[in-house]
């Protein structure tokens, strides 16, 4: 206000000055002349400093509101359910929380601050022009309303022009996130020239929509610009003519051209404010409905058993499923599984047949479409879903690490990693048969893996994975526990760990036995870790290998949607119609010999 004020009064003290120039008798003139030029310099340097201040002030606050943006947007994003992320893609999440960010951060803060100065100056120069002479400033006004009307309409064009191209850009950068971060299968393919092919055709798109509204932008401010000139034009025209028949001076008529010329000014300013905005409001669109967005389940609510209520007796009850993406596709018709507490149920089946889903179910990734899921007697739905997973330790297939050194890939299996200490994730990689690899490397334990773990073999990074998979197990602390009980707790872990560390209350183990090629040696390894794992807990193993199969107190096979076969070993293979026993027949892995005797 104070920097738009002190622009708006200097044509006035102009005017003032050049009437002072033109009317003064020559004794009082140099000395009038003087003390308005200095009290007008004094203005002038007020005006200057609060602009500095109103920028400054702006730089700031946009890159405040950038920042709330980006965390709103990130924590509303880690909220979302499973089901979400199979729907929404990484590549155009993350373009809405760089690019989008960025584009309304800017059209909120610098935009704004611009744009009310421009309207704040606009009006101040019209009532001017209108204090001034108002009969100049009624025929210089009858411009407003068809600019009014052009402005209406480019506003339109320019939002939706706006959000095609942040969607354009979200569908490039998704391509190129998804190349990028598999670079090694583009290799292997060669497809190094058609992706970039891809992406050209992407980036042409978002080039082609910038042209469009570069042509748009290109008329509206050229039609602005003319009408600037056309006022100015038609005062100097109409206001000759009032001076000619004296009902103005020159310096009221230089005072009016002046106006004239900052109102121009300002509604240039007021048209790049309103295309910013529109355009902040076009890529808005898309990032109010992910702020907005509820996740469809809670993340930290719902009931928490204490430590010895926790058994882990597992029920599935007539459950039915599907993927939320394919909904027309069932997973699981009215199936029932009961895994005891404390046993190690062997889950088998055909690839698709649903195993992995199991454990999504039980993790609450997704909620059964009809039948309960059960824990203990209560329904995981029930449960909260944050405790829940805390107390569930997994390891999957493919295990994912994260690109930071191995020591905080383990910790991260602890509730509080900040706390976990070294001789805790060292005890962690003994056990997971990780230690001896990992103390090889030049850089222990400090070793970066790379990007999902690239940089580890597949049994490294499967060991790594069981080891953090260890520390949750042993590490579990109850939420709810106060600060200082908190470190009783902890210690009481460390002892009970450093004596016994299988001796706890069973806790929840789901795991996914690696099917990938993995050395003889490696699978020993990683089969003895897993061993370690399970003693003494309830285990649903997704099971691969003959000798878990055979260890397992009993074996689960899932298949048309359903579990069709459930019972010990050796009881199912006497089957002889059996799935079970089919399924043995036809795996690789059965000794020739244990064939034989099959038959
Ligand atoms: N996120 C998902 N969205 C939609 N469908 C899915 C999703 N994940 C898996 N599916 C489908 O669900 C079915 C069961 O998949 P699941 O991964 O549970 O099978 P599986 O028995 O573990 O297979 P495998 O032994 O090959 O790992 C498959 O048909 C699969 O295509």
């Amino acid at each position: 206000m104070v920097s738009s004020a002190v622009t708006m009064s200097a044509p006035f003290f102009l005017g003032q000055v050049i009437d002072t120039i033109y009317t003064s008798s020559s004794e009082d003139f140099s000395a009038s002349l003087r003390s308005l030029c200095i009290m007008l310099s004094g203005v002038f340097l007020c005006g200057g400093a609060a602009n500095a201040a109103r920028v400054y002030l702006m730089q700031i606050s946009g890159q405040q509101i950038v920042r709330n943006l980006r965390v709103f947007l990130f924590s509303s994003i880690l909220r979302q359910e499973v089901g979400f992320f199979d729907k929404t893609r990484t590549g155009e999440l993350i373009n809405r929380l760089s690019a989008d960010t960025a584009l309304i951060g800017r059209s909120v803060t610098d935009n704004l601050s611009d744009g009310l100065r421009a309207i704040a100056q606009a009006t101040a120069g019209v009532s001017m022009m209108f204090y001034v002479s108002p009969s100049l400033a009624a025929f210089v006004l009858l411009i407003v309303p068809p600019m009014a009307g052009l402005a209406v309409i480019y506003g339109r064009y320019l939002r939706s022009i706006s959000k095609r191209t942040q969607d354009s850009l979200a569908e490039a950068t998704q391509l190129a996130e998804e190349r990028i971060s598999n670079m090694r299968t583009v290799r292997a393919f060669g497809k190094e020239l058609t992706e970039v092919a891809k992406y050209t055709e992407k980036a042409n798109y978002v080039l082609h929509l910038a042209k469009q509204e570069a042509v748009l932008r290109a008329g509206f401010f050229g039609a602005t610009g003319l009408s600037g000139n056309i006022i100015i034009l038609s005062v100097l025209y109409k206001g000759g003519l009032l001076m000619a028949s004296e009902h103005m001076t020159v310096g009221e008529l230089s005072s009016f051209l002046m106006y004239a010329f900052w109102v121009g000014i300002s509604i240039a300013g007021m048209s790049s404010f309103y295309s910013e905005l529109m355009k902040g409001f076009g890529a808005g669109a898309r990032l109010w409905e992910l702020l907005d967005r509820k996740p469809e389940f809670p993340l930290n609510e719902g009931i928490v058993l204490r430590p010895e209520q926790l058994k882990g007796q597992l029920e599935f009850q007539n459950v039915s499923f599907a993927y939320p993406t394919r909904i027309d596709a069932p997973i699981f018709q009215d199936l029932s599984l009961s895994v005891p507490a404390g046993s190690v149920m062997a889950v088998v089946g055909p690839s698709g047949s649903g195993k992995s889903t199991l454990v999504s179910l039980l993790l609450r990734l997704y909620d059964p479409v009809a039948g309960v899921i059960t824990i203990d007697g209560h329904d995981v739905r029930d449960l909260n879903p944050y405790w829940l997973r805390s107390h569930i330790g997994t390891v999957s297939q493919e295990p994912v690490l994260f690109s930071c050194s191995i020591a905080e890939n383990i910790a991260y299996g602890a509730p509080d990693s900040g706390t976990v200490t070294v001789q805790e994730i060292h005890r962690a990689a003994q056990i997971a048969n990780a230690y001896e690899f990992v103390r090889g490397f030049p850089k222990g334990f400090d070793t970066v893996v790379g990007e999902k773990g690239v940089l580890l073999s597949g049994g490294q990074k499967q060991r790594i994975a069981i080891a953090r998979a260890l520390l949750k197990v042993f590490l579990i602390t109850p939420d709810y526990m106060h600060q200082k009980w908190y470190v009783l707790v902890k210690w009481a872990n460390v002892v009970m760990y450093a004596f016994s560390p299988f001796s706890q209350n069973p806790k929840i183990l789901l795991l996914d036995e690696a099917t990938s090629a993995l050395d003889a040696e490696n699978e020993f390894l990683v089969q003895e870790a897993l061993e370690r794992l399970m003693d003494g807990r309830t285990v649903l193993i997704i099971a691969h290998r003959l000798s878990t199969i055979q260890n397992a107190d009993a074996v689960a096979v899932l298949d048309q949607r359903r579990v069709v076969e459930c019972g010990q070993h050796a009881q199912l293979l006497g089957n002889r119609q059996g799935l079970f026993r089919k399924l043995m027949e036809k795996q690789a892995f059965l000794q020739e010999g244990q064939k034989q005797a099959l038959r």
